[in-house]
């Protein structure tokens, strides 16, 4: 029997803004914002990534780039057998219809003019014009039932629904294409923790139905682990430790994967993001001039003067779990 192929493959993935400088004399070099600075993983059929890192540590801008809403500065990604980064607007419109995104906000990334029916049902009136009225409102009825949602809320708008519902009516809306991947850039993050769980098993429930890959991104661990396969921790716009879920959290090996680890859930995130900040110590650098060498170095707690010399790469500690850092 063939082994699986991965449906995703990323490879050195890097995303570099450039920053404009109010003033600046013309032989001087502009500098750049690294992102996501060299960032590789493999996807396959069914699975679940979780990706997770502090914020500012590059993870949306991942998820942009797979999906071509920013451009990668370097890197190829691998889909369907076809290197995706850089394509054009007009190529990437065919891809969307395989790989869809469900976003942070869900009231901001819903049209608040557009009845709940018509948000749903855009994607296939852009995708298939020739579908009729009656075709698309079954479809629409019927992605609505599959996201718990009652039929008699398809004339209302958005405003009228609580932060869970909004997300169901993005899910619904990512769905209706019947993609192959699906990116969740923090799909719960704006919610209350208690219905966090619903919307986390809903996806759940419907990547099980549909077969859906899911990258699925959060700031912490406690979130992606009921639903990751595989996770992937970012830090500075760089990989610094993926393996399954298991080991990831019973084993962690990389000294800022321990620290998130150690960051007891809060359910409020600011807190628990300077409950992080205090554990590490230090600032996050600013990925315009990130640290030489180990990107962690000035904030890790084993750091010696030789991770100032040499960038750590991944390196295999076996079982598929990687980690970059020579005491990992
Ligand atoms: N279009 C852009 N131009 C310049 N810098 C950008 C742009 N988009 C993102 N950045 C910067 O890139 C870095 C990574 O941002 P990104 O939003 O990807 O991080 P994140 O981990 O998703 O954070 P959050 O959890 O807060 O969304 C940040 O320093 C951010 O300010």
């Amino acid at each position: 029997m063939e082994s699986p192929q991965p449906i995703l493959k990323v490879r050195d993935i890097k995303v570099h803004f450039p920053i404009h400088k109010a003033r600046s004399w013309p032989w001087e070099k502009s500098p750049v914002l690294k992102a996501v600075d060299g960032v590789s993983f493999d996807l396959y059929e069914g699975e679940t990534l979780g990706v997770v890192g502090e914020s500012g540590c590059g993870k949306s801008t991942l998820a942009r780039s797979i999906i071509g809403l920013v451009k990668a500065t370097e890197g190829e990604i691998l889909w369907q057998d076809g290197n995706i980064a850089g394509l054009s607007e007009k190529a990437m419109r065919n891809i969307r219809k395989d790989i869809q995104m469900i976003f942070q906000d869900p009231l901001a990334s819903l049209n608040p003019r557009m009845t709940v029916g018509d948000i749903i049902a855009e994607p296939l009136r852009n995708y298939y014009p020739e579908l009729s009225k009656d075709e698309v409102l079954s479809k629409v009825r019927e992605m609505m039932a599959k996201v718990g949602l009652l039929p008699n809320v398809i004339n209302r708008y958005p405003h009228e629904f609580s932060g869970g519902q909004c997300q169901r009516i993005g899910i619904a809306r990512a769905l209706i294409l019947k993609p192959k991947l699906v990116i969740c850039d923090e799909p719960v993050s704006a919610l209350d923790v208690s219905i966090q769980a619903q919307v986390v098993n809903l996806l759940k429930e419907l990547q099980q139905e549909m077969g859906l890959s899911l990258i699925f991104i959060a700031h912490d661990l406690s979130v992606v682990k009921h639903i990751s396969d595989r996770v992937l921790v970012m830090y500075l716009g760089n990989e610094v430790e993926t393996a399954k879920a298991e080991p990831m959290y019973d084993d962690p090996r990389h000294p800022y994967t321990k620290a998130l680890l150690s960051a007891v859930p809060i359910p409020d995130p600011e807190l628990e993001k300077a409950k992080v900040i205090e554990l590490l110590e230090g600032e996050l650098p600013s990925p315009i001039s990130p640290p030489s060498g180990c990107v962690f170095r000035t904030r890790c707690p084993i750091a010696e003067a030789s991770c100032a010399q040499n960038r750590p790469y991944l390196m295999d500690v076996g079982d598929q779990h990687f980690a970059a850092c020579p005491k990992a």
